[in-house]
C-alpha cells in the first residue's frame, strides 16, 4: 500500500567534474529536481527529473516538469491512497506525454513501494543479476584529448566506450580511436545528427566494427531508420525515437534497429522501461540503460533497472566520481572492474546525504493532504 502523506521537491545545481558536449548541447552545470515522498508509516522515496535546462535532448525541461509535478502528478498522489506502482500510474494516464515528470514521481513510488515491502527496487521489478557491467560515456572534445579520456576509461576497467559523434568528428575520429584501442568495446552516439542523404558516410562506419550507432537521424523517426537499417551492418540503437512501448514494437516491426536503449526518464517511468524491456527479450532485442547525467538517485533506479535479465549490453551507467565532486548518495556509485554492484538493502540501497543535498539545493517546496 502506497499512503503518501507529504511530497518535496528539492531543487538542485550540481556543476559537473567535467562539461558534457553532444552534438547539439554543452552541459555544465545540472539542474535538477529531487522528488522525497513520505509514506504514512514515515518511509521515505525518492525519484528524480531528469530534463535538462533547455529542450534539447526532447521536449521537456525542469521547467515543464516542474509544472506538471506541481499542477497535477502531485496532487494525484496526496488525492488517496494506492494499492501499487500501477495504481498510481493509471490515476494519471490521462495525461499525455510529459513522460520526464511522470518518471520523476513514479520512481519515488516504486522506491516507496519497495522499502514498504522491505525488498529491494532491483527485487521488485523482477531483476536477476547482483552486477550490471558499466559503461562510460566520452563528450566531444579535441581527437586527443578523447584518446585520452578514452584511456583512462579503458584502464579503469569500463566495459565499453561510447562516443559522440556528428558530421566532420565521425570516421576520423574512429578511425584514431581503433588506431589506439583496435579491440575495446566501442559505440557512437549522433544525438541525430544525420539524414538519409548522409547514407554512403554512415556505411563508412560501418568498418570500425561498432557495437552499435545510436540515434542517427532524426529525433522523431523510425521510417528513415528503417531505409538506413536495412543498408547498413552495424546494428542501429534508438534513443530519441522511443517514447513508449507502442514505439519499440512499431521500431522492431519496421526493422528501424537492432538495439533499444531504455532511459526510465524518456520512456515515462521504470513500469514502461520494464515492458520495453520484456517486449524486446521476447524479440530477441538487446536493451541497455542509458544516462541522463544525472545524480545518485536517478542512478539509483537505472542500477536496479539494469539488473533484469535482457540488460545484456553494458549501459551508461558510471561511477559517481565521472559525473560530480561528490554525488549527493551514501555510498557514491563505484565501479570495480568494470562491474557495479546491485544493492541489497531495501529500496533504491543507497541513502540520500542530507547536508550533501543541503548544500546543492537553491529552495524546497512541501505539498501535503
Ligand atoms: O549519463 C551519461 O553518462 C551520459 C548520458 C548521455 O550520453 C546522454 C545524455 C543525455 C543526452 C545525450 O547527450 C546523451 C544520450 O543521448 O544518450
Ligand atoms: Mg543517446
Amino acid at each position: 500500500m502506497i499512503d503518501v502523506q507529504a511530497v518535496k521537491l528539492h531543487h538542485l545545481e550540481m556543476k559537473l567534474v567535467s562539461p558534457f558536449q553532444s552534438s547539439i548541447e554543452t552541459v555544465h552545470k545540472r539542474e535538477s529536481i529531487l522528488i522525497e515522498i513520505q509514506g504514512r508509516s514515515g518511509q521515505i522515496g525518492w525519484g528524480e527529473v531528469v530534463a535538462f535546462s533547455s529542450p534539447w535532448y526532447t521536449e521537456e525541461t525542469i521547467g515543464t516538469c516542474h509544472h506538471m509535478l506541481k499542477s497535477f502528478l502531485i496532487p494525484e498522489l496526496l488525492k488517496k491512497p494506492y494499492q501499487n506502482p500501477e495504481g498510481f500510474i493509471d490515476s494519471f494516464s490521462y495525461i499525455r506525454r510529459n513522460q520526464m515528470a511522470k518518471a520523476a514521481i513514479e520512481g519515488a513510488v516504486w522506491d516507496l513501494y519497495a522499502k514498504v515491502q522491505d525488498k529491494p527496487l532491483a527485487a521488485i521489478l523482477g531483476g536477476t543479476n547482483n552486477q550490471i557491467d558499466s559503461g562510460v560515456v566520452v563528450g566531444m572534445a579535441s581527437i586527443d584529448h578523447m584518446l585520452e579520456t578514452i584511456g583512462k576509461h579503458v584502464s579503469d576497467g569500463y566495459k565499453r566506450i561510447k562516443v559522440k559523434i556528428k558530421p566532420g568528428l565521425d570516421a576520423v575520429l574512429l578511425h584514431e580511436i581503433r588506431n589506439r584501442f583496435p579491440d575495446v568495446p566501442l559505440m557512437a552516439d549522433a544525438n541525430s545528427a544525420y539524414t538519409l542523404d548522409d547514407i554512403s558516410l554512415l556505411k563508412q562506419l560501418d568498418e570500425y566494427n561498432l557495437i552499435m550507432i545510436e540515434q542517427p537521424l532524426a529525433y522523431d523517426d523510425i521510417i528513415d531508420h528503417a531505409v538506413l537499417q536495412s543498408q547498413l551492418e552495424t546494428p542501429i540503437c534508438l534513443d530519441e525515437s522511443i517514447i513508449t512501448l507502442n514505439d519499440a514494437k512499431k521500431a522492431i516491426q519496421l526493422g528501424s534497429c537492432r538495439v533499444i536503449n531504455i532511459k526510465p526518464g524518456r520512456v515515462g517511468g521504470l513500469s514502461e522501461s520494464k515492458k520495453i524491456h520484456d517486449y524486446c527479450l521476447q524479440h530477441s532485442i538487446p536493451v541497455w540503460v542509458g544516462g541522463m547525467l544525472e545524480t545518485g538517485v536517478s542512478r539509483a533506479h537505472n542500477i536496479a533497472l539494469a539488473s533484469l535479465p535482457n540488460f545484456t549490453i553494458p549501459g551508461d551507467i558510471s561511477a559517481s566520481a565521472r559525473y560530480w565532486e561528490e554525488d549527493i548518495i551514501s555510498p557514491p556509485v563505484t565501479v570495480h572492474n568494470g562491474k557495479i554492484d546491485v544493492p541489497r538493502g531495501p529500496g533504491l540501497g543507497f541513502e540520500v546525504n542530507r547536508s550533501k543535498l543541503a548544500k546543492y539545493c537553491t529552495h524546497t517546496e512541501r505539498f501535503s493532504k
